[in-house]
């Protein structure tokens, strides 16, 4: 069998002296090009997952294997987007991303290339009329844009999203979404996202990782999505395929995982 292009192997993860660990025997192997989205209650250990695999946090236990080289700290072949962007605020929309490009491949590419590359990676989230600006000047939809357009820019062989649209207004994630699908379409990057949206998960993802309720969480099933694409959310609304994955990961989250009744 072929190697996995990623492959989390048996993570535990414990804090500390506590009693339980967070994650118990984390197994997933994932294909180069694949988008895997992550689900599960709150607290399950989701960031804490996709951390592991960042190479922010090291696994008690076990481990990740990236193209069959061991991950044991941050590298631009990982980059992240988390829920709230993290850009520099004293820097412009382009300065945030060319930095990033200047780190990641000052060596590899001539100054003129790295400026157009800048300019290629904002033109595909549709910011290429805001270059100017600074964080403070755009929406928050925007600045998520900008985290994923200096994510991309960095050329990592995984993108790593942590709930990357959970703060937005539903019209503006929708169009993110869209944006997303269209850069796996069309690079072929391998995304792990983390996500608490059912519609958002099945929408997106070759296969749904959906965890049981820690702490010994674990993976309790993989659903596979079986959606050809490019994906339209109008026509997938009333997809027969569509409703069954939605209706499967909403059974597994509310009824063989739900979290107990507050007496
Ligand atoms: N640095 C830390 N030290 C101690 N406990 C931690 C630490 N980070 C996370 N935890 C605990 O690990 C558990 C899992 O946290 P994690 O943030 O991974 O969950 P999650 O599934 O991503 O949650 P949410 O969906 O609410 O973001 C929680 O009980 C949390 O309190």
């Amino acid at each position: 069998m072929e190697r996995a292009f990623l492959e989390i192997s048996q993570v535990v993860v414990r804090f500390g002296k506590a009693a339980a660990p967070v994650l118990n025997g984390v197994d997933l192997k994932v294909a180069r090009g694949e988008y895997i989205s992550v689900i599960g209650h709150s607290g399950c250990g989701k960031s804490t997952l996709l951390n592991v695999v960042a190479g922010l946090l090291p696994a008690s236990l076990g481990g990740v294997l990236l193209e069959g080289t061991e991950v044991d700290e941050p590298g631009p072949d990982r980059a992240v987007v988390f829920q709230n962007h993290s850009l520099l605020p004293w820097l412009t929309v382009y300065e945030n991303v060319r930095l990033a490009v200047d780190r990641t491949s000052g060596r590899a590419m001539s100054r003129a290339e790295r400026d157009e590359w800048t300019r290629e990676n904002l033109a595909l989230v549709r910011m290429t009329d805001h270059l100017q600006k600074r964080p403070n000047e755009i929406s928050g939809g925007m600045k998520q844009r900008v985290g994923i357009a200096r994510a991309i820019a960095m050329r990592p062989k995984v993108l790593l999203l942590d709930e990357p649209f959970g703060a937005l207004d539903a019209l503006t994630r929708a169009h993110l979404q869209d944006q997303v699908m269209d850069i796996h379409t069309r690079l072929g990057t391998t995304v792990m996202m983390i996500t608490h949206d059912v519609d958002e998960a099945v929408l997106l993802s070759d296969r749904i990782v959906m965890m049981t309720n820690g702490p010994n969480a674990t993976i309790g099933e993989v659903l596979e999505v079986d959606l050809p694409r490019p994906r339209d959310r109008l026509s997938l609304a009333s997809d027969p395929r569509f409703l069954s994955a939605r209706e499967a990961v909403l059974r597994f989250l509310h009824e063989r995982h739900a979290l107990p009744k507050v007496a």
